[in-house]
């Protein structure tokens, strides 16, 4: 290469630079020999200094840090538990990686169903020293598990929280996210806490007694999958469930009550109990079913639904049977009580089994509860009034607005059928699929007639669907007739 001229000229330029970085790196020794003879030492070190200074002036800055101490304890009275720390705990618990943790703490505890059946939880938090993190809005959270103690831990931890004597948890970040951590990350993790533990929670049913309610471990197996309806109705009833449970911004903002309000009606036997009972335990609310007829007066109704926590479900059922709309002049006719004092529009609560009763409660009182009250106090609450007759309901009951959603549960289709014939015998076709399906077009019968046929013979799927097929035929002869001699009448 060297031969070429091009070659030639690459090789001086290569020959130049290396004798200029030799002059360079001998000057450079030749400085640094010169100062070290001539410099006096407290000018070499203030020259280091000035380095040095420059070096850290231009290098990165090192983040500031903060630190959140969340103490077990808030102090030493019996009420002075932290919910901070349990949320804190119960959300961690979901987030911890075993396979990078070192030591790990594991506890195991059995949740006793109202059936007598049992379900094993698991429970993982970082033993005392451990850490782990955790990454939320594109912030890294560092969390620390301190030991607690008397202050003399062994440790010789300085931290603030051993000092304390308390278990406590240290959650570190950069300080520029002091406001992403205290404005938004605490506030999920309540929240993520408090979702985990409704799911894990026994649900119960409340039932009132005078102005107070009595609860009682529910477990009603009813779920969406186990209902059986409409598909598009389920599947509409279910989208509006989970739209209000994610609105709570949005109800905020129009200054709305979260709340909402469902209309079941439908004939008896069509699920409407059991559709309460699935809502229960899809949203994982407990259930508060009122009984209108042990309610004395608007002030016991308003104990009464003051009383009831976020995150429940109110159900009246049979709301035609539990106020009359006879009007004031009805009732003096019917009776001797003196209505001097009532207004023109006030209703007479009716016992479950419809007779009047004494003291009263209105219509309006309730609504303007519910739509009053429960805006100032609570949130998170379901309303579900069920109504064999929706045409007996006061209109005011009605009025848009007022019931966010009807549901009409209706006679048994064939989808409902398919939906029974698999709960109760684990099958999705049949050899008499199609008759029962012609049948099912042109008979009414309920959901409940039909799963009382499917459960007459509950090992012989056979037997059972024939049963049931005799008993649709049944029923269609017997409309059949009804109709021939309504004919023969009307004729
Ligand atoms: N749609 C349905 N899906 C599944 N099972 C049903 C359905 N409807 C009725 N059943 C069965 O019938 C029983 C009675 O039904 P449920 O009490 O839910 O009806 P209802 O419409 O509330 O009746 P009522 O108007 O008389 O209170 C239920 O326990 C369940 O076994």
């Amino acid at each position: 290469m060297a031969s070429s001229p091009e070659g030639a000229k690459v090789l001086d330029a290569y020959k130049k630079a290396l004798a200029t970085a030799a002059s360079v790196t001998a000057y450079a020794m030749l400085a640094r020999g010169m100062a070290r003879e001539l410099l006096p030492d407290e000018l070499r070190a203030a020259v280091r200094w000035g380095t040095a200074l420059v070096r850290s002036r231009l290098a990165a800055p090192e983040k500031e840090r903060r630190t959140i101490v969340i103490r077990r304890q808030l102090g030493s009275g019996a009420y002075s538990e932290n919910d901070l720390f349990d949320a804190s705990v119960t959300y961690l618990a979901t987030r911890i990686n075993p396979q990078t943790m070192r030591r790990l703490c594991v506890s195991r505890t059995r949740k006793k169903e109202p059936d007598g059946s049992g379900s094993w939880s698991t429970l993982l938090c970082m033993e005392h020293g451990g850490s782990t993190t955790d990454a939320f809005d594109g912030v890294e959270f560092h969390w620390t598990s301190i030991e607690g103690g008397n202050g003399n831990d062994g440790n010789n931890n300085s931290s603030s929280s051993s000092r304390g004597g308390k278990e406590s948890l240290e959650l570190s970040f950069d300080a520029e996210h002091t406001e992403t951590a205290l404005e938004k990350y605490v506030p999920f993790i309540m929240s993520t806490a408090e979702e985990l533990r409704l799911r894990d929670r026994s649900l119960k049913i409340f039932l009132n007694q005078g102005s107070s309610w009595k609860g009682i471990n529910h477990h009603h197996p009813a779920t969406f999958d186990t209902l059986a309806m409409e598909p598009s109705v389920k599947q509409s009833v279910l989208d509006d469930l989970d739209r209000f449970l994610k609105r709570k911004e949005y109800y905020r903002r129009i200054g709305k009550a979260w709340k909402r309000g469902y209309l079941l009606y439908g004939p008896p036997g069509t699920g409407k109990s059991s559709l309460v009972a699935a809502m229960a335990n899809y949203l994982r609310f407990n259930l508060y079913d009122l009984d209108l007829s042990g309610v004395y007066d608007n002030s016991c109704l308003q104990r009464l639904l003051i009383d009831m926590p976020n995150k429940s479900l109110l159900v009246i059922e049979d709301i035609d049977c539990s106020f009359d709309s006879m009007s004031r002049e009805d009732r003096k006719a019917g009776d001797d009580t003196d209505y001097t004092d009532e207004d023109d529009d006030e209703y007479v609560p009716r016992a479950r089994g419809g007779y009047p009763q004494e003291r009263k409660i209105t219509l309006s009182g309730l609504l303007n509860f519910i739509d009053g009250l429960w805006s100032t106090c609570g949130e998170e609450r379901i309303i579900v009034f069920t109504t064999n007759y929706k045409d007996r309901l006061d209109p005011a009951l009605l009025r848009p607005g007022r019931m966010d959603m009807h549901v009409y549960m209706g006679h048994c289709g064939w989808e409902a059928f398919k939906t029974l014939a698999r709960n109760y015998h684990l099958i999705d076709d049949h050899a008499l699929f199609p008759e029962i399906q012609a049948l099912l077009a042109v008979v009414e019968v309920t959901p409940a007639e039909v799963s009382e046929m499917l459960l007459r013979s509950e090992d012989d799927v056979d037997v059972a669907l024939r049963v049931l097929m005799e008993f649709l035929q049944g029923r269609r002869r017997a409309t059949e007739e009804a109709e021939n001699k309504d004919g023969v009448s009307t004729r």
